[in-house]
């Protein structure tokens, strides 16, 4: 499996789910499981993708206590997730924490913690009460989190150059915000084009709307794989 591609499995029912993992095909994409979809079907609808072959990124983005984050952490490891993530604003010692308990795993999920959501702009940050840029926030957060013991973090491309040219080799860069050129950015804020994406440093894209919302999700994604190839 080579593809950099992750498909949103944002959908409110888990038939809905399994009806586009059946239309699509591990060889093209991994899946990523997130909050909705998670919460209405559970462990079981992460282990039947499995089952159909495809590597899960569960994103649940957990952000609590370290002891609790940790907890959250190893379930998602014990479910055998291909990458499970935090928040990097969870602090340092949330990440260490999380970072510990995958120790005693052979194979242990890739860790990722989230830097600035690609929904936000400068003026949500600002109302937040940070003076920093996106791009400067997720420079800061990436190196925090680096410095913790994660595997890479989640930003948008426009930041990737940046974190390419600063952290360490390895470091993976997981990318949302990722539209085909004309589709709508919805609520998303940093957007760029898949293949944008690649050539600015991102290792791995994560698309929902501009797949699972077109007339022809399998056509898109062939549509997507076209451009970054
Ligand atoms: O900063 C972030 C972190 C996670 N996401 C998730 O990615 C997908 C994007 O969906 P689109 O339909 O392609 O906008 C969605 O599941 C988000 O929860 C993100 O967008 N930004």
């Amino acid at each position: 499996m080579t593809s950099p591609v992750l498909i949103a499995l944002d959908y409110a029912s888990e038939a809905a789910a399994l009806a586009l993992a059946e239309q699509l095909s591990p060889e093209l994409c991994r899946l990523k499981v997130g909050k909705e979809l998670f919460t209405r079907s559970g462990p079981q609808l992460v282990e039947k993708l499995q089952g159909m072959g495809y590597e899960i990124f569960l994103d649940l983005k957990f952000h609590d206590i370290p002891n609790t984050v940790a907890g959250a952490v190893r379930a998602a490891a014990d479910l055998g997730v291909w990458m499970v993530n935090v928040h990097a604003s969870g602090g340092r010692r949330m990440m260490e924490a999380a970072a510990d308990v995958l120790q005693s795993y052979s194979q242990p999920p890739l860790l990722i913690a989230v830097t600035v959501l690609t929904s936000m702009s400068e003026a949500d940050l600002q109302e937040l009460g940070y003076s920093e840029s996106p791009a400067q926030r997720v420079q800061r957060l990436a190196a925090l989190a680096d410095d913790s013991g994660m595997d890479g973090v989640v930003c948008s491309a426009l930041e990737a150059p940046q974190l390419r040219a600063e952290r360490r080799e390895g470091f993976c860069l997981v990318t949302p915000g990722i539209r085909l050129a004309g589709d709508s950015a919805g609520d998303q804020r940093r957007v760029v084009t898949p293949a944008e994406a690649l050539a600015k440093g991102s290792d791995y894209l994560v698309i929902g709307r501009s797949v699972t919302a077109a007339a022809e999700p399998l056509k898109a994604l062939k549509q997507v794989q076209a451009e970054i190839a």
